[in-house]
């Protein structure tokens, strides 16, 4: 089994546009249009497989400021799903999902990923993981969700068909005891 992260940093965007003479505001999640490896081509958040002896938040922390430049304390990452995948009736990979909204520094690009800010509105489903419509929604709304989801098809994972899920919202999500 893969064990894995995703980290979502949130933003107000004060857009300036007007509405009726008042500013608007707008939040904006930060997303990487994926350069390489499993989910190529594909948006995403940034995030990546846990190294040996590091903790999800640890990994999370580590894949954002590798792919993206920005840096995060650990105490600013507030956990928001698990998500297990699995392909054929197998778990293939457990993933950790964390949000913030505190961050250092501004987003650039790496060899593995194309970051750009989205509005939490105008998020491109279309151009993610086929499950991510069901579950990051909530998770950019503040929501805690632990939800599982059935590929079949064989490897790679990112070919295999999305056949079903299920999820649990708004469940307290322990930590465990190295992932302070
Ligand atoms: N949003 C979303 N992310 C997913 C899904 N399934 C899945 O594995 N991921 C994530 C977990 C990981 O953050 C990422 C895959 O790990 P990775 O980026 O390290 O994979 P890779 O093959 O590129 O590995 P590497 O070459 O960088 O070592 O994709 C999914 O259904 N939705």
């Amino acid at each position: 089994m893969i064990e894995a992260t995703l980290c979502f940093a949130l933003r107000v965007d004060a857009t300036g546009e007007s509405v009726d003479d008042n500013q608007r505001t707008e939040r904006e999640v930060l997303l990487i249009e994926k350069r390489r490896g499993l989910g190529e081509g594909w948006y995403n958040g940034p995030g990546g497989k846990l190294e040996a002896g590091e903790t999800p938040r640890e990994c999370a922390i580590r894949e954002t400021r590798e792919e993206v430049g920005l840096e995060i304390d650990p105490a600013d990452l507030e956990k928001a799903a698990e998500l297990t995948f699995t392909l054929d009736s197998e778990i293939h990979t457990f993933c950790h999902v964390y949000r913030t909204e505190s961050f250092a520094g501004e987003a650039r690009p790496s060899e593995e990923a194309r970051p750009e800010w989205v509005p939490v509105e105008d998020v491109p489903y279309d151009r993610m993981w086929e499950d991510d419509r069901l579950w990051l929604p909530g998770v950019l709304e503040g929501r805690t969700v632990v939800g599982e989801f059935a590929f079949e098809g064989g490897e790679p994972l990112d070919e295999a068909d999305f056949v079903e899920h299920d999820l649990e919202w708004d469940v307290t999500l322990e930590e465990g005891a190295d992932d302070g």
